[in-house]
């Protein structure tokens, strides 16, 4: 693979990909314990970018990329995916989960083709996309193997195949790699921005990892403490593939500095406000 071919596919002049604006969540609106989750949050994303999103815990992370995917209902605001109004989950979109979110009654096939089956897809092209991906993603020869015989980094892996294999659009990732060790962590993340080059997926992540999301994405989201909004977004300006190496460069650590103190700035916010 060519170093030209893998770089994310980011250009000022394309249409978004997906637009949301104005976004508030209010979960048990009305009721006394009312929580006021996401407040205006409002962000472009193009076509082939990787997005990630860092702020305080309890922000409102989670709640931005599950309603993004669709689940939560909106208070206000408005989605836009190529253009169009969504208001609920499409094929389009696919969420890899922190806690792998596998059905452990079924195998890795099963588990990975589950999408395609509810999509009423023919066999033959389930079989195709599902050892695809199996493939992709490394699990040879563990297609008949229940998600208990797997080791975590191996579910998560399973858990990106089954989103990649619906071919979404955009690819939502909620911490999916929190739960993983750390030497399987560093290993992924090189394997899914691959991934998603190779593929020209768009992918929206949440970590809590400032490393994690400089090395990844060529935007960062910042969020501010809960009722959370985007106060800023950070471009992070180094050519990708990103390697070991780029982890040393003098402005891949400036990056993880302005994302630290964006950070340390909320934190303090939040003991202020006695939410600590
Ligand atoms: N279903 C729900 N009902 C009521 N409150 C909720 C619900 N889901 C989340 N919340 C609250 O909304 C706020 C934002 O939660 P969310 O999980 O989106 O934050 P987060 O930034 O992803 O958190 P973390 O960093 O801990 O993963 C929190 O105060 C949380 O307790």
């Amino acid at each position: 693979m060519e170093q030209a071919q893998l770089q994310p596919r980011v250009h000022p002049q394309e249409t978004p990909i997906m637009e949301f604006s104005r976004l508030n969540v209010i979960y048990n609106e009305g009721q006394p314990n009312q929580v006021h989750a996401l407040k205006d949050a409002s962000a472009v994303i193009y076509p082939g970018e990787f997005i990630s999103i860092i702020g305080p815990s309890g922000c409102g992370k989670s709640t931005l990329l599950h309603t993004l995917d669709g689940l939560n209902r909106l208070s206000s605001g408005k989605i836009r995916i190529d253009g169009r109004e969504v208001n609920g989950p499409g094929g389009d979109r696919a969420m890899v989960f922190q806690d792998f979110a596998l059905m452990p009654w079924h195998t890795v096939y099963e588990n990975i083709a589950f999408g395609l089956r509810l999509e009423g897809k023919p066999k033959s092209y389930i079989r195709e996309k599902v050892m695809h991906y199996i493939r992709m993603v490394g699990l040879e020869g563990f297609d008949g193997k229940y998600p208990h015989q797997l080791s975590g980094g191996m579910k998560q892996r399973v858990g990106i195949a089954r989103a990649f294999a619906v071919e979404p659009k955009i690819l939502l990732m909620d911490e999916p790699f929190s739960a993983i060790d750390e030497q399987t962590r560093e290993i992924m993340q090189e394997e899914v921005l691959k991934l998603m080059l190779i593929e020209k997926k768009t992918v929206i992540f949440i970590t809590h990892s400032i490393d994690e999301a400089v090395f990844l994405s060529n935007r960062i989201l910042l969020m501010t403490v809960r009722p959370g909004t985007v106060v800023e977004e950070l471009e992070i300006d180094i050519p990708y593939p990103r390697t070991l190496e780029t982890k040393l460069l003098p402005k891949y650590q400036e990056y993880k500095s302005r994302v630290w103190d964006h950070l340390k700035g909320e934190v303090k916010r939040q003991y202020q406000k006695g939410e600590v």
